[in-house]
């Protein structure tokens, strides 16, 4: 899968993709990210990228010739690609969107905007609008790089470990389980006996009733389409 992200701000992209599982998805060659200077797509000699609101109001807004121009030279290859722009106004980025993106797309473009947002007509080269969530960040890379690594992470052996892409708690529907490693006693802090029993069948039934409680408590919006038994956990636990 190839990312193809539009920024005034590279060094934010490149230096989170470095690392982590991102890192090593692009080691192996599951993922390739191009990271594009929208000042390198400006006709100035000052690459000005922004300038003041049509109708007033604060701030400064983002003029439509880079991102244009950035997007016709991607294009040009005439290869297809989604293009995506991050904005507060945009649909809520959920794990089922993540999922629909890896499936769907071989190649996106994570378009990245900044000061008040971007001139309205850079919407009619878009194919999605989309949001990480309901608070105000001071741009678009962050954004872009939640939907990356979320959607890398459900790329078929970019985890190393198919177990925790498929184990991924939304894609489940509740939260996780509570996790424990060495020491056995931390200043007191025991590991739950449970964990130590060798008993895998009561490990699960442990963990599932730890995940539905914790779903209960946290995010109870989360708890639909149960199965039976899980229900049956989540009634023992009301
Ligand atoms: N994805 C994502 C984002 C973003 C995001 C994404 C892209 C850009 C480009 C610029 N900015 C900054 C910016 C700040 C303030 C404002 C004003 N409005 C904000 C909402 O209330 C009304 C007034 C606009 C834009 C961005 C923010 N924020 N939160 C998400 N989940």
């Amino acid at each position: 899968m190839k990312f193809e992200v539009l920024t005034i701000f590279p060094e934010i992209i490149e230096c989170y993709i470095k690392h982590g599982v991102l890192g090593k998805a692009l080691n192996k060659g599951i993922v390739e990210v191009k990271v594009y200077n929208l000042r390198d797509f400006t006709s100035d000699k000052h690459k000005k990228v922004d300038d003041y609101p049509y109708g007033g109001g604060a701030g400064m807004v983002m003029q439509i010739e880079p991102f244009y121009n950035a997007i016709m030279h991607l294009k040009a290859d005439e290869k297809p690609r989604k293009l995506v722009l991050l904005s507060p106004q945009g649909r809520k980025f959920t794990q089922k969107l993540a999922q629909k993106f890896m499936e769907e797309s071989k190649a996106m473009v994570l378009i990245c905007g900044r000061y008040e947002g971007i001139d309205e007509r850079v919407k009619a080269f878009v194919d999605e609008e989309v949001s990480i969530g309901d608070y105000v960040l001071s741009g678009g890379e962050l954004a872009a790089l939640v939907i990356i690594d979320s959607v890398v992470r459900l790329i078929p052996g970019a985890l190393g470990d198919e177990l925790s892409a498929v184990e991924d708690s939304f894609m489940k529907g509740f939260l996780d389980y509570p996790h424990y490693t060495r020491p056995e006693d931390f200043k007191g802090m025991k590991v739950p006996e449970v964990l130590l029993s060798g008993d895998h069948k009561k490990i699960a039934l442990w963990r599932k009733r730890q995940a539905l409680k914790n779903t209960l408590k946290n995010r109870p919006d989360l708890l639909k389409n149960l199965s039976p038994e899980d229900m049956r956990i989540l009634k023992e636990l009301c």
